[in-house]
């Protein structure tokens, strides 16, 4: 959000920072109270999106034949999952390096069978809390705790960056960001 304050994004169909500021002002007992919430929701997916907490995932083939885009895989094969360069794939997301708060989430029912239950559709955009069976088991938890933190941020108002990301000695973990009045 502060990245899109910044400039750094193009923005597509009025998803705007000042938009954003807009729908987080939205009180409870407003008729467009859902939508601001759901608006918000978006907000923080495409941050996330654009920014994934992480970048790759990995996965072990556990039986022979199968095929992953069109390439046979052994049993035992060790896969890297790219998914932060899926959710940026022109053949899937239109514009991807936009920031757009419509996007089609492309819902897709979740492959069941005997052994477990439904569940609820996945996104095939939004795949920062992965995909399939190991999928984020906090995912929900998580776009109401991002859509709640914004909110409540962006109704501090006049938040800006402080500084890059710092980060640990491996360069693997953000230890601090800050941000202030
Ligand atoms: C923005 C916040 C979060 C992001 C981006 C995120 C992302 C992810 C990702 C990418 C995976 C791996 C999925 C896979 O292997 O296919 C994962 C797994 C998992 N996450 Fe999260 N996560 C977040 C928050 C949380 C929270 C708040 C909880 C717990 C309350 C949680 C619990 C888990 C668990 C238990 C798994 C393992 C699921 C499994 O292997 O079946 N996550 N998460």
């Amino acid at each position: 959000m502060l990245r899109l304050k910044e400039d750094k994004y193009e923005v597509l169909n009025d998803s705007s920072f000042e938009q954003a500021l807009y729908w987080a002002d939205v009180e409870p007992d407003e008729p467009d109270y859902a939508e601001s919430l759901e608006r918000l929701r978006k907000y923080a997916l495409e941050a996330l999106r654009l920014e994934p907490q992480g970048e790759v995932l990995l996965r072990v083939c556990v039986q022979d034949n199968d095929v992953l885009g069109g390439v046979s895989l052994g049993k035992g094969t060790v896969v890297f999952v790219a998914y932060a360069a899926a959710i940026l794939d022109p053949e899937v997301v239109p514009n991807p390096a936009a920031f757009d708060v419509t996007r089609d989430e492309r819902l897709t029912p979740y492959l069941c069978n005997q052994e477990r239950a439904s569940e609820a559709p996945q996104s095939l955009i939004y795949l920062q809390h992965g995909y399939g069976r190991h999928k984020c088991l906090g995912r929900y938890a998580s776009e109401i705790t991002m859509q709640e933190l914004l909110r409540a941020m962006l109704r501090i108002g006049s938040l800006v960056r402080r500084g890059e990301l710092e980060m640990d000695e491996e360069n693997w973990f953000v230890m601090r960001f800050k941000i202030g009045f």
